[in-house]
């Protein structure tokens, strides 16, 4: 599975807590992250991550092209809705493109949990897949 994994700087400790939780089967994954984020999951998970640009400078814009062409399987995306983000047409973008290609996207940390829980356990969304 190809996974994208964000937060901003309000959520990294957040991230990276569950991101060190759900260690073993991420490792088992093809994870992409924002710059930052990625950093940070390298240093304090170990996890192996491609590091893309950060959010403000095109990040998830990034993330958000490669999903429209079907490089992405899901998102993890815990966004800190008390704290103002210059690129917040990115993020909404990206959240857009995730419902536009209906790609499982948790945007806190207890839908995050949910969702990790669900592909550990081989749910998938196929069966609710758009026609
Ligand atoms: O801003 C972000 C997502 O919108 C996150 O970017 P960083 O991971 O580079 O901090």
């Amino acid at each position: 599975m190809n996974i994208a994994l964000i937060a901003h700087d309000g959520r990294k400790e957040q991230i990276v807590g569950l991101a060190t939780r759900h260690a073993a089967w991420l490792a088992t994954c093809t994870l992409m992250a924002t710059g930052t984020t990625g950093s940070r999951l390298k240093n304090e998970a170990g996890l192996s991550v491609e590091c893309l640009l950060s959010g403000p400078l095109g990040g998830d814009l990034q993330i958000g092209a490669r999903l429209a062409t079907g490089g992405v399987d899901g998102v993890i995306f815990l966004r800190d809705p008390m704290t103002p983000q210059p690129h917040e047409p990115d993020i909404n973008a990206l959240v857009r493109a995730c419902d536009v290609h209906n790609i499982p996207c948790a945007t806190n940390l207890a839908s995050a949990e949910l969702l990790l829980q669900a592909w550990q356990s081989g749910k998938t969304a196929s069966p609710l897949a758009a026609g």
